[in-house]
């Protein structure tokens, strides 16, 4: 069924191409540190064999790639899909949203679930129904919204039983989401003991809520005091917070959408202190810049609020170099939308704006665009940034983000030589804007394979409801190895307790 637009959760129901067996003929295969002309032989969702010239019967069908790219689908570590947040729910849904991932390329996601009143466990169980209509392969992260006991005893049943590794803590969203640096504290030595990564969205909540009464007390209403109550300094703190925090209890941390240039210094001190901490930017982040809030039109001005903010031109560059340099690793959306009429729930007050922007269906182009097209990358980093890292991070790699015998047929080809155009009337997620209308350029996905199907060719969305898989994550990735040799260090240069003799009286 061809999606276009306004997609509701009820439609689709048909399947991708039923063939079972696909040969990519002739492209250059690329995977994150290799690359070379090959053709890619596929059989019931699994990649059987990379090598030139492979020879199949009249019955397997046949993509030609002569003169593109082969590579992984994209995989998104940052999503909202269904999330009931700021009095209403994101417009795309766990059919909407993976449709137009799947029209642009990506291939898997991983979610954030949200707990119910701060229980894990119901946060779970609510967002496995949610994910029911999936039309490709997710993931979950979970968010701890307080601290209790039962949390404790959850995230530990999370981990063991329901394939999540990774943990997020708000430190931002007073009143709601935000939890103490005490409850972070906590959270993080759970973390390190599950094997599970801690995940954070920085920004000081305390100081916003403060910022956000000085714009209310100037007057300042609308959508620029979004970006003007919650500057990048607020940013810096939080992440620095979390990076020493980190530190003290020594466990790897991961900060979601970083969006300043003072967020991603305190990144590169760390790492160049040798601390283990991974830098998510977001294509918001990397290729736009926070004019737009300055839009006289209320919407057009409000589809760009999102926290930690879009920030002023100047950030978009250096993120992107930090993007190219390692300081930071893997690019995400924060897919998050609301449509027109959610947004303006904020016309006369921007603290009531629902934040998040859209980005899941343009990520892989705008990402091709920005930092290859521009010569800032190689396409064998393009496939580790948008790919390979995110699923040696959350340690899925080889099931995903690679094109290698044994690895789930989740393919894109990508023609360097056709143009893309992002436009709202044409896209195939459910809101009514796209914060990168109009933008043009180079370096098309042609085709989307996900696990076998053909989903995406033709500009057409072949997709079925119910087709999407959980990928349980396993804890202790990559990451973890060795930091109990830190640990064992840390307690070997305490020179204590020192053995002391009472004085006699
Ligand atoms: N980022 C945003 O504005 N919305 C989604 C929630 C979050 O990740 O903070
Ligand atoms: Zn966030």
């Amino acid at each position: 069924q061809q999606l276009h637009g306004f997609c509701d959760a009820g439609c689709g129901g048909v399947g991708g191409d039923a063939s079972s067996r696909i040969l990519v003929k002739g492209g250059t295969v690329v995977n994150a540190y290799h690359k070379e002309i090959a053709d890619v032989y596929v059989e019931d969702g699994i990649i059987v064999d990379v090598r030139p010239n492979i020879m199949v019967d009249d019955e397997v069908t046949v993509i030609d790639a002569t003169g593109k790219y082969v590579m992984p689908g994209g995989i998104d570590p940052h999503t909202h899909l269904a999330m009931d947040f700021m009095g209403t729910q994101t417009i795309d849904n766990f059919f909407s949203g993976q449709a137009a991932a799947l029209a642009g390329g990506t291939t898997m996601h991983i979610d954030f679930v949200i707990p119910v009143n701060g229980n894990v466990s119901a946060g779970y169980e609510l967002y496995t129904k949610k994910a029911e209509k999936s039309v490709m392969d997710y993931g979950f992260h979970m968010a701890i919204t307080k601290w209790d006991e039962q949390v404790s005893e959850d995230m530990e049943v999370m981990v063991k039983e329901k394939g999540i590794n990774s943990f997020k803590f708000f430190l931002a969203y007073k009143g709601s989401l935000m939890v103490s640096d005490e409850s972070l504290i906590y959270g993080m030595e759970k973390c390190k003991s599950l094997g599970a990564l801690t995940m954070v969205h920085a920004e000081n909540g305390d100081a916003v809520a403060e910022g956000q009464k000085r714009m209310i007390d100037l007057g300042i209403t609308g959508p620029e005091g979004h970006a003007l109550s919650r500057p990048p300094v607020l940013e810096g703190e939080a992440t620095a917070r979390a990076i020493r925090l980190a530190n003290f209890v020594n466990t790897p941390l991961y900060v979601v959408h970083v969006m300043s240039i003072d967020a991603m210094h305190e990144i590169a001190k760390a790492k160049e202190s040798g601390q283990r901490v991974i830098g998510e930017p977001v294509i918001s982040g990397l290729s736009l810049d926070d004019s737009w809030l300055w839009e006289s039109d209320f919407i057009t001005a409000a589809k760009y609020v999102m926290s930690p903010p879009i920030r002023a031109s100047g950030h978009d560059k250096v993120l992107q170099n930090a993007l190219s340099s390692g300081i930071l690793q893997l690019v995400g959306t924060d897919h998050c939308t609301f449509n027109s009429t959610q947004k303006a729930f904020g016309i006369n007050d921007f603290r009531k704006i629902p934040n998040g922007v859209n980005g899941i269906e343009e990520r892989m182009h705008v990402v091709w665009n920005v930092m290859v097209e521009s010569g800032q990358i190689s396409v064998t980093d393009y496939v580790r940034v948008t790919s390979t890292e995110c699923a040696r991070v959350f340690n899925i790699y080889p099931q995903k983000g690679a094109i290698q015998p044994g690895s789930d047929a989740d393919i894109i080809v990508l023609n360097p030589n056709a143009s893309f155009e992002i436009n709202a009337s044409t896209h195939h997620s459910r809101s009514d804007t796209n914060v990168y209308e109009g933008r043009k350029g180079k370096g098309k996905v042609e085709v989307t394979i996900s696990r076998g199907r053909i989903v995406w060719k033709n500009g057409k969305l072949n997709v079925e409801a119910g087709s999407g898989r959980y990928i349980p994550m396993r804890p202790f990735g990559y990451l973890f190895d060795g930091i109990e040799k830190k640990d064992a260090e840390y307690l070997s240069s305490l020179r204590a307790p020192v053995q002391r003799f009472k004085a006699s009286a």
